[in-house]
């Protein structure tokens, strides 16, 4: 467990154990993320970074144990309104305008949208604001995936969760994304987010959480992982935890 940076933990699991029928699929112990903190969340295929952040935004009930938002459970109003979360693979309704899409996904954060705050949101993700009229449905992915985290950084959430989200974009976008990102974290916004990208986790987290097989293997700084496997860079030294740790 890491202490709390000051005041409530933005987000507290204990003695949490998700189940998906009789099979156990996630058991965390004991985390506290502070507010501030920016973490990354990493693990192999299946290793529950996806439950976990579904639990944390409370749409898994614990079989056991306890997930705490500012101290509040998560499916109450005070967390649900401290709360942004990105799913993996959100999608809209093809017929709907981009921008009408932003709203709803904006109202699902308590927020109003202001047009002209939008279209500054996807600039800074290398989206084309002009694209906004159109129907979803007539863009690529990259862009329905640019409008959807355009969208979740704009409610500007005190805890943000994002499941892989640089996952099909472009290098822009992701240069792009990581600046938001970067932007959030210098904005004392806490944010966690899963990643199958390493170097983009080392760039942004001041604290990398590994999971294998739903329990939690590495709790720590990236370099310190590093350090630990004598300075063989990070994405070996996560293999390494994982086959070895
Ligand atoms: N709908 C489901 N029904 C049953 N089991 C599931 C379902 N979704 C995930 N699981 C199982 O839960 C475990 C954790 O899956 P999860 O999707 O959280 O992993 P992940 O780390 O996000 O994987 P990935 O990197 O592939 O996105 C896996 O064993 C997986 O098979």
């Amino acid at each position: 467990m890491t202490a709390e940076v000051g005041g409530t933990p933005a987000l507290a699991l204990a003695g949490l154990r998700i189940r998906r029928g009789r099979r156990q699929t996630l058991a965390i112990d004991d985390l506290v993320i502070g507010p501030g903190e920016v973490v990354g969340l990493v693990g192999l295929n299946g290793a529950g970074k996806t439950t976990l952040l579904r639990a944390c935004a409370g749409l898994l009930a614990p079989a056991a144990g306890s997930v705490r938002l500012f101290g509040a459970d998560p499916r109450a109003a005070p967390a649900r309104r401290a709360l942004a979360y990105l799913p993996e693979n959100h999608r809209p309704m093809a017929v709907l305008r981009g921008d009408h899409w932003a709203r709803a996904l904006l109202l699902g954060h308590g927020k109003t949208m202001e047009p002209t705050a939008l279209a500054s949101a996807c600039q800074a993700l290398a989206l084309d604001p002009a694209l906004l009229g159109r129907p979803v449905g007539q863009w690529s992915k990259g862009g329905e995936r640019k409008l959807a985290l355009a969208a979740t950084l704009l409610a500007a959430a005190p805890l943000t969760l994002l499941d892989e989200p640089a996952a099909g974009l472009d290098p822009r976008a992701r240069v792009a994304l990581k600046d938001r990102l970067l932007a959030a974290r210098a904005e004392a916004r806490t944010v966690v987010l899963s990643s199958h990208l390493l170097a983009d986790v080392e760039e942004l987290c001041d604290r990398l959480l590994v999971l294998r097989d739903g329990t939690l293997i590495f709790d720590g700084p990236p370099a310190a992982l590093c350090a630990r496997y004598g300075g063989i860079g990070l994405e070996r030294a996560f293999l390494a935890h994982i086959d070895h740790g």
